[in-house]
């Protein structure tokens, strides 16, 4: 047998926009873009300022035929625009929240290319940042101010019927740098809006989300839920406090990895108390609370983030040490929050963290080659016909502002009374949840727009998306093509916080895309119809994975 040709050169980024690259905005501002810090499957993240103004924001750069920042600019156009975010501040008498705002979003064209963009604030650095800088952990009472920033954010989001759905260190950015108390949600490229949520499995969507912490919904096949978010939020906890996770090393594989988890939550609090030994019994009593009411929220439920706000201020007062810690970790019911315990939390938003410096140990570096998997976004009917719904075309060299194609995004909210019923519906036992649950609910409707729109697709070569992808194996035809997960040699230069190496991942033909569509098979192995659909494009293992859970490579944090 002839020996197999090395992979050609695998997938190309988007182009590579020049800092000083000017983009009139709808708005009649004009946007100057600086230089990349970071690259993702096939965007880039880089710098910006507003013409005549010297503060920077972030912009993230995709072509206009992508689909995670499509999904994210209809999230910040739904919900995280200033004004939405201002009143709920206000509404709430709230002074701060742990979540970005819109500043713009629109299109462009580069080189031909047409490009979208979005501008958000620009935050100092991450918490994946800070606890790598601390050698893999984070001390339990900066862990549980960071939760409490979280569930701030996740508060507004579920108040606005969206779930995250990708809770972790490396979406999470701090305003201030090592300071805990700023913390900032990002990257809603899963985020999922839930009003259509139907408690119904789906094999496809089986285990969506970051490996290692995606709930046990996720893990069984449902639409990310409000009461996942905060299983998430929980698994992180774990991670940052004991830098580990039971299941770290099983990653690889989701089952077991769910199975894992399903033993995990089963055994609690045992279970939590024996990855967090000598920890506060506040801090083991919160991570226990919010499993305990993550577990006992029906799936469509919103959960009682009162209750979470009050265990984790707590935490932190035993944390800080203002409480002497009590011997036993069973502590389940909160302490009541004194008032020097609610000073002590709003304390913290001026309170400086020193991240000590990295110590690279042996077992810390074999823990990297086990960290989450990069969000395997599956698609949703929202998402299909949220693609339908936001027309993708602007007139060259006009830039359109997708905030005024908001209007066509009319989410089909269930009624009050419809929910009211589900709520009054018996709750399972926690482990009812565990198991696999059916519905006979049917998406013939949106079937029907996805092939539809598949037939429109295939024959829009205008659409493709700029990818080069080789068949890694030329003597067979119908082998599936290899596709590489290595970044673009254009990226700019500077330190690469992730090696970007990630070998040969085969393809497998997505099993929705109609024949129809496999006819217009694009020579690289993707069609251009799966090239034009984010959905299905998030479905080419390797387009979108990259090691160390993030499709991102940092290439520089921004100073
Ligand atoms: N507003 C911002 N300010 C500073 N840094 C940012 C900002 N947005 C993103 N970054 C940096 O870029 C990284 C990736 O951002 P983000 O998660 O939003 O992008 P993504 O393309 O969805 O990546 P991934 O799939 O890896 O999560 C962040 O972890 C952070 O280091």
């Amino acid at each position: 047998m002839p020996p197999k040709k090395p992979a050609k050169k695998l997938h190309e980024l988007a182009p590579e926009v020049k800092a000083g690259f000017k983009i009139d905005d709808i708005s009649k501002r004009t946007y100057i873009v600086g230089k990349q810090f970071a690259t993702g499957g096939f965007g880039r993240i880089h710098t910006c300022t507003e013409q005549g103004k010297s503060q920077e924001m972030v912009m993230k750069i995709e072509p206009s035929t992508n689909g995670p920042l499509l999904t994210e600019v209809v999230v910040f156009n739904r919900i995280l625009k200033k004004e939405m975010i201002d009143t709920y501040k206000k509404d709430k008498k709230i002074q701060w929240i742990g979540l970005p705002h819109l500043i713009a979003n629109g299109y462009f064209t580069y080189n031909s290319e047409k490009m979208r963009y979005m501008i958000i604030p620009k935050y100092a650095m991450s918490l994946e940042g800070a606890r790598e800088a601390n050698g893999g952990k984070l001390s339990a009472k900066d862990s549980m101010v960071v939760a409490n920033c979280i569930i701030g954010a996740l508060e507004y989001l579920h108040d606005s019927d969206y779930a995250h759905a990708d809770v972790k260190a490396a979406n999470i950015l701090l305003e201030k740098q090592g300071v805990y108390s700023t913390s900032v949600l990002v990257d809603f490229g899963l985020a999922h809006r839930t009003t259509n949520n139907v408690d119904k499995p789906d094999k496809k969507r089986a285990h969506n989300g970051t490996c290692i912490f995606t709930s046990t919904d996720a893990h069984r096949g449902n639409n990310p839920s409000f009461r996942g978010d905060v299983e998430i939020l929980a698994y992180n906890l774990i991670m940052w406090i004991s830098g580990t996770l039971p299941w770290l090393a099983l990653e690889s594989s989701p089952d077991k990895v769910f199975e894992a988890k399903q033993k995990f939550v089963a055994g609690l609090p045992g279970t939590l108390q024996n990855v967090l030994t000598s920890q506060p019994a506040a801090v083991t009593g919160c991570i226990s609370t919010m499993f305990d009411v993550s577990m006992k929220t029906q799936y469509k439920d919103k959960v009682d983030m009162e209750k979470l706000k009050k265990v984790v201020a707590g935490a932190i007062q035993s944390a800080s040490g203002a409480v002497p810690k009590e011997s036993k970790t069973t502590a389940k019911t909160p302490k009541k929050v004194t008032r020097k315990a609610k000073e002590e939390v709003e304390d913290d938003v001026d309170d400086e963290p020193k991240p000590k410096k990295k110590v690279e140990t042996k077992s810390e570096k074999t823990k990297k080659t086990v960290r989450p998997k990069t969000p395997k976004r599956i698609e949703t009917e929202e998402d299909e016909e949220d693609e339908m719904e936001l027309p993708t075309s602007s007139t060259n060299g006009k830039y359109k502002d997708e905030s005024d194609e908001e209007e066509e995004l009319i989410p089909r909210s269930t009624t009050r009374s419809a929910r009211a019923a589900a709520r009054s519906q018996p709750r399972p036992q926690p482990s009812i949840r565990l198991g696999v649950t059916t519905s006979t609910a049917s998406s013939s409707r949106a079937a029907r727009k996805i092939e539809q729109k598949y037939k429109r697709l295939s024959t829009n070569k205008s659409s493709l998306v700029p990818v080069s992808i080789a068949d890694s194996d030329d003597d067979d035809d119908d082998a599936p093509p290899a596709v590489s997960t290595e970044p673009s040699t254009s990226s700019a230069g500077g330190t690469k916080r992730s090696s970007g190496g990630g070998g040969e991942i085969a393809l497998k033909t997505p099993a929705l895309v109609a024949p129809a569509i496999k006819k217009a098979k694009y020579k690289s192995g993707i069609s251009s119809a799966t090239k034009a659909s984010p959905t299905e494009l998030r479905r080419v293992p390797g387009v979108r994975n990259f090691p160390k859970g993030r499709r991102t490579m940092l290439i520089k944090e921004v100073k």
